[in-house]
C-alpha cells in the first residue's frame, strides 16, 4: 500500500493492476501458505487479499459466489450432497444453502488463516459456517478428495490463482479426482480465470476436463474488482446429455430477485454466449 492507495500488481497479468483506496488496513499476517490483508476499502467494503491478489470485496463478491454456485446446483437435478473446495471466505457456502433440496455442504480449505479472520471481518460471506446443514474441513483439497469415491452431487472449486497454494487445482490429475468423487449426473464448477487475460490456460483447462468429463463448458461473470472486470468457470457433467447452459431448475421471477442480485435464469444461459475471439480458441 503506497499513499493511501493498494495495487494488485502481478506477473498473472503483466502491465496493468487494479487499485482501491485504502480507508484503513484491519489485519495483516503471514499465514502457513500465504500473506493474508484484510483491508477497509473507501469504495468497496472490506477487501480480502491474498498473496496481493485481490479475493473479494464485499461491493461485488455476489457476482463471482452466485455465478460459481449456481451454475453449477441449477445445472443438477437434486443436489443433496455439495462440496466446495477452497472458498474459505464462506461466500460460495452462503449461496449453496439457498438451495433447500440440499441436505449437506462441506467446505475444505488448506489455509485455517482465512476461514479464522473471514469469520472475524467479513460477517457477510462467512455467517455460513453457522448453517446447521455446513460442515468444515482445513486441509489440502486435493487429499481431502481422493478419499471420497461416488459421494457428491456437486462439487464447486473456489481457487484462488494458478500462482501460489492453488496451483495443484488447476491440472488434469485434479479433475480426475473430482470425476471420482462425485456421483452419477454429478456436477462440477471451478474457477477458470479471464478470457482476456488468460486464454491459453483456459484452452489447456477445456482440453483436460474434456479428457476427463464429457460435457465441459465455459461461462463468465462480470466483476469489477477482479483483473480486466471479469472471471470465467469451467462447468462440468459426468452426464454427457446435459446441456448446463441450459438450467434444469429455476427459481420464479419473484424468488430469484430476493434470493440473488446478480445469478438469474436467463444470465445463466448468457454466460455461456462467449466473443468470437475466446470461442475460437475453445471449441
Ligand atoms: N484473480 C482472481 C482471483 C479469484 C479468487 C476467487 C477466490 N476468492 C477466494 C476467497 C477465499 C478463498 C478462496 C477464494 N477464491
Amino acid at each position: 500500500i503506497k499513499d493511501g492507495w493498494f495495487r494488485e500488481i502481478s506477473d498473472m497479468w503483466p502491465g496493468q493492476a487494479m487499485t482501491l483506496k485504502v480507508k484503513n488496513v484491519l489485519h495483516h499476517e503471514k499465514s502457513k501458505y500465504q500473506d493474508v490483508l484484510i483491508f477497509e476499502s473507501t469504495d468497496y467494503g472490506t477487501v480480502l487479499v491474498l498473496d496481493n491478489v485481490i479475493q473479494c470485496t464485499e461491493r461485488d463478491e455476489f457476482a463471482y459466489q452466485e455465478m460459481i454456485t449456481h451454475l453449477a446446483m441449477n445445472s443438477h437435478p437434486d443436489p443433496k450432497k455439495v462440496l466446495v473446495i477452497g472458498g474459505g471466505d464462506g461466500g460460495v457456502l452462503r449461496e449453496v444453502i439457498k438451495h433447500d433440496c440440499v441436505e449437506e455442504a462441506v467446505l475444505c480449505d488448506i489455509d485455517e488463516a482465512v476461514i479464522r479472520l473471514s469469520k472475524k471481518y467479513l460477517p457477510g460471506m462467512s455467517i455460513s459456517y453457522q448453517h446447521p446443514k455446513v460442515k468444515v474441513h482445513v486441509g489440502d483439497g486435493f487429499k481431502f478428495l481422493d478419499d471420497y469415491k461416488n459421494e457428491f452431487d456437486v462439487i464447486i472449486t473456489d481457487s484462488s490463482d494458478p500462482e501460489g497454494p492453488a496451483e495443484s487445482l488447476f491440472q488434469k490429475p485434479y479433475f480426475e479426482l473430482l470425476f471420482g468423487a462425485l456421483k452419477e449426473g454429478g456436477v462440477i464448477t471451478t474457477q477458470a480465470e479471464n478470457q482476456w487475460l488468460h486464454l491459453p490456460l483456459i484452452t489447456k483447462l477445456k482440453k483436460d476436463c474434456k479428457e476427463v468429463f464429457p460435457t465441459v463448458e465455459y461461462a463468465y461473470t462480470t466483476i469489477p474488482t477482479y483483473p480486466s472486470g471479469q472471471i470465467g468457470f469451467m462447468v462440468c457433467s459426468k452426464d454427457a446429455n446435459r446441456d448446463v447452459s441450459k438450467p434444469l431448475r429455476k427459481w420464479t421471477p419473484e424468488e430469484e430477485d430476493k434470493l440473488c442480485r446478480y445469478y438469474n435464469a436467463k444470465i445463466h444461459e448468457a454466460s455461456f454466449v462467449l466473443p468470437t475471439f475466446a470461442r475460437v480458441a475453445l471449441q
